[in-house]
């Protein structure tokens, strides 16, 4: 008896994966006109909306708001007590919906695209098969493109033992229904800073276990310094130069043992593993249909600007977002997206129902926003990154600490901003802020590094007094101006 054909279904675009990468690519695509199918196995909206952003400011916001009034005398006074960890819990899950995704799928298909639930593998050149979870499949053709937007997942170090012990991973730390009495951190980076500050507000007593000697190495050295400060200002144990070596569980008490490699022994109810991200390119097939391909690739695909997979013979095969390797940012995600989409509707032939925009025309600028207490954000280069780049640096450095406003915003204001200029261009590269108010502030130096403002025109942008954006005449008065 043969097999009974297979039936293919036909849409311009087929993408896969539904967080904030997918869903803007899908919306600006039908928009154009082209028709889309987005398939995803998990809940739409993404990791963003469930397990990353969207849960883990909510944990932080009670306490930053907190912090706020408490550096305000007059304020602090009424300020009787700390979060209320039921209350805070709560509040996070009425914007989580605890994984009911149901107002973004209605979104995604208003929006006029096909919502597809399954698993989505490459299945050839431009197929794609979607396995649901009763194991039937479909097979989607894509006519001009397939999208890949499937994400990231962590990295998991090589400690001892952690794969038997039920350790936290992000989505456990972002979507716990109870305070652990004392949790442990590993990692450095934005996850563990921002995860120690939001457990540690609702009651935890938090260790940090730090392999290098600083935190957000990446950034301007003053962000981890301040973070640091502020972290250790909660009460929260932050270790430098210390690794984890092994993790057990007591099977009775339920209590983890982490061994470090200075000898001790740490002893927690939760250990939250947090040293980084990697693409979800497993099981998509791509050793199938690129010759040559690895199964997995663990930093990125090689994309353009438009997201285009520039190893793919054809040019049909795009990934955006955390997949693509070029960021683990949501706005930077949707920003791929909305470059995707353009590009589709060009080479469809619609560019004017996108706008005049063309990818690829200007250099992105993204601020980076970490929601710690104090609160660090940066865009463009760091110093180091722009010497290492071959610009001639010059750099300006102030203490926000002594702008007016940001004295009548908090009592005992600290805060510190660097910005980092090319001098024989004369424009800024890029910008680190810390304090209160650093990740709204941001987005100035965004705009003048997006739009490569001259210093002296930047002299002429005249911030109200009194407000914390003075920081800007000061900083350009530390350049010289
Ligand atoms: C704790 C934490 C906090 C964060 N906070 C911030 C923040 O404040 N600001 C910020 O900008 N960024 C933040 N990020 C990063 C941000 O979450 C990611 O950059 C963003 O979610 C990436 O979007 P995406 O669309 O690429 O992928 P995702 O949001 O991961 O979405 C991918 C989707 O693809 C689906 N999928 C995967 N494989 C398949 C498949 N084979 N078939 C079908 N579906 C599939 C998944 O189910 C998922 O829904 C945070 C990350 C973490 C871990
Ligand atoms: N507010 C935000 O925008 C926000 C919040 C959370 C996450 N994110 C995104 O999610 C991504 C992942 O965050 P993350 O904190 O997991 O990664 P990260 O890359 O920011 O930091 C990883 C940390 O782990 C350390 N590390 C690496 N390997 C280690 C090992 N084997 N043992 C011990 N330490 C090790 C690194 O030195 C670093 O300190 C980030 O790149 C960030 O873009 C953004």
């Amino acid at each position: 008896m043969t097999e009974p054909e297979e039936t293919v279904e036909t849409y311009d675009v087929v993408v896969i994966g539904a967080g904030p990468g997918g869903e803007v690519l899908a919306d600006r695509a039908a928009h154009a006109g082209l028709s889309v199918a987005v398939v995803e196995d998990g809940a739409v909206g993404g990791a963003c909306s469930y397990t990353a952003c969207v849960p883990s400011k909510a944990l932080l916001r009670p306490g930053a708001a907190l912090a706020s009034a408490r550096a305000v005398d007059g304020a602090r006074q009424s300020v009787t007590g700390p979060p209320e960890p039921e209350a805070v819990l709560a509040r996070r899950d009425r914007f989580t919906g605890r994984g009911d995704d149901s107002g973004q799928a209605a979104w995604l298909t208003a929006a006029g695209a096909t919502l597809v639930r399954g698993r989505g593998r490459l299945d050839g050149e431009r197929r794609v098969r979607v396995t649901a979870t009763d194991g039937a499949t479909r097979v989607l053709r894509a006519g001009r493109a397939v999208v890949l937007a499937t994400g990231s997942e962590p990295v998991m170090p090589d400690i001892d033992g952690l794969d038997r012990i039920g350790v936290w991973t992000s989505e456990r730390a972002t979507t716990a229904d109870a305070v652990p009495d004392r949790l442990v951190v590993v990692g450095g980076g934005v996850v563990a800073c921002e995860t120690a500050t939001a457990w540690r507000s609702l009651g935890a007593e938090v260790t940090l276990l730090v392999r290098g000697r600083a935190l957000l190495s990446d950034w301007e050295p003053c962000a981890g310094e301040e973070i640091a400060r502020g972290l250790t200002g909660l009460g929260i144990g932050v270790r430098f130069g210390v690794t984890a070596l092994a993790a057990a569980r007591d099977a009775d008490t339920g209590e983890v043992s982490v061994t470090t490699d200075d000898g001790g022994v740490l002893r927690c109810d939760e250990l939250l593993v947090a040293v980084g991200r990697r693409p979800r390119t497993a099981g998509l097939g791509l050793e199938d249909v690129v010759p040559g391909h690895p199964a997995s690739a663990p930093a990125g695909l090689p994309v353009d600007d438009t997201g285009r997979v520039t190893s793919v013979p054809g040019g049909w095969l795009y990934a955006i977002g955390d997949v693509s390797g070029r960021s683990h940012l949501t706005h930077l995600a949707k920003y791929q997206a909305r470059a995707c989409a353009a590009a589709l509707a060009a080479d469809a032939g619609r560019p004017a129902a996108v706008g005049s925009w063309q990818p690829g025309t200007v250099r992105a600028a993204a601020a980076q926003a970490v929601f710690t207490l104090p609160e660090a954000a940066s865009v463009g280069l760091t110093e180091r990154a722009a010497r290492q780049a071959g610009f001639t640096v010059r750099t300006a450095e102030y203490r926000t600490d002594d702008v007016a406003g940001a004295a009548l915003h908090a009592d005992g204001y600290r805060g510190h901003a660097k910005l980092v200029v090319d001098a024989e261009r004369r424009v800024v590269l890029g910008c680190t802020l810390t304090g209160p108010m650093a990740t709204e502030l941001i987005h100035t130096a965004t705009v003048a590094v997006a739009g490569e403002v001259p210093l002296d025109r930047l002299w002429h942008a005249v911030p109200a007094f009194p407000t914390v954006s003075e920081i800007w005449l000061r900083l350009l008065e530390a350049y010289g101006l």
